[in-house]
């Protein structure tokens, strides 16, 4: 059987790293969409495992050629996700994990309009927080900048009103209730 490919998403400070990331080591099916980029790799890193490491000609000659389903240049690297890693994936019967912003998501429902693969096998989960207090809070102890802080809770409050474009949703609560939340979800999908 062919695998899913599970977008989860929120607003920053959801969670939604931190209970991909335990479902990921108590699944082993599930597996990350590889992306493909053309910065270098950093000390530690491995082409296709981390990135898959390609030259500006490369990249911008598979873009040309529609072999990514997105892509974008960021501080003047190319970043995109190529259809061959994700089908590979999806035919050999692994599912694929794509943790992504809400826009992010967006743009995965407008691909799926157009392709039949992609529409198949994706399902979309969205974490929403119990306050944006408490995302607030988690951003504090995280460390990150102030400015920062304050600009992604205006972005989450816009990104709430996402929730019902999603085809499953929990409250972040605990991190062992989230990860049952999300494992609940990816066993219901997987039942289906
Ligand atoms: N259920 C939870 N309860 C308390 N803290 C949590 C919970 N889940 C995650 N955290 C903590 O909150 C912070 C944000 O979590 P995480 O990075 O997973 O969120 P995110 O949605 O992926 O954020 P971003 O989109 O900003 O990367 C982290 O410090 C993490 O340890």
């Amino acid at each position: 059987m062919d695998g899913i490919l599970l977008v989860v998403s929120g607003p920053a400070g959801s969670g939604k790293n931190t209970v991909c990331e335990r479902l990921m080591s108590s699944c082993k099916n599930i597996t990350r969409a590889i992306t493909t980029t053309t910065r270098a790799p950093r000390q530690g890193e491995a082409d296709g495992k981390d990135y898959h490491f390609v030259s500006v000609e490369e990249f911008e000659s598979a873009a040309k050629r529609g072999d990514f389903y997105e892509w974008a240049m960021v501080h003047g690297r190319y970043y995109g996700t190529s259809k061959s890693e994700i089908l590979s994936k999806l035919e050999s019967g692994k599912d694929v994990i794509l943790i992504i912003d809400v826009q992010g998501a967006k743009a995965w429902r407008e691909i799926a309009k157009k392709d039949a693969a992609v529409a198949k096998s994706l399902r979309s989960v969205f974490i929403r927080p119990q306050s944006l207090d408490v995302v607030r809070e988690r951003m504090v102890l995280r460390g990150d900048e102030k400015e920062d802080i304050e600009r992604r809770i205006k972005t989450a409050e816009r990104e709430l009103l996402e929730e019902k474009n999603f085809d499953f949703a929990f409250v972040s609560k605990t991190k062992d209730e989230d990860f049952i939340s999300l494992k609940n979800i990816y066993e219901q999908i997987k039942k289906a």
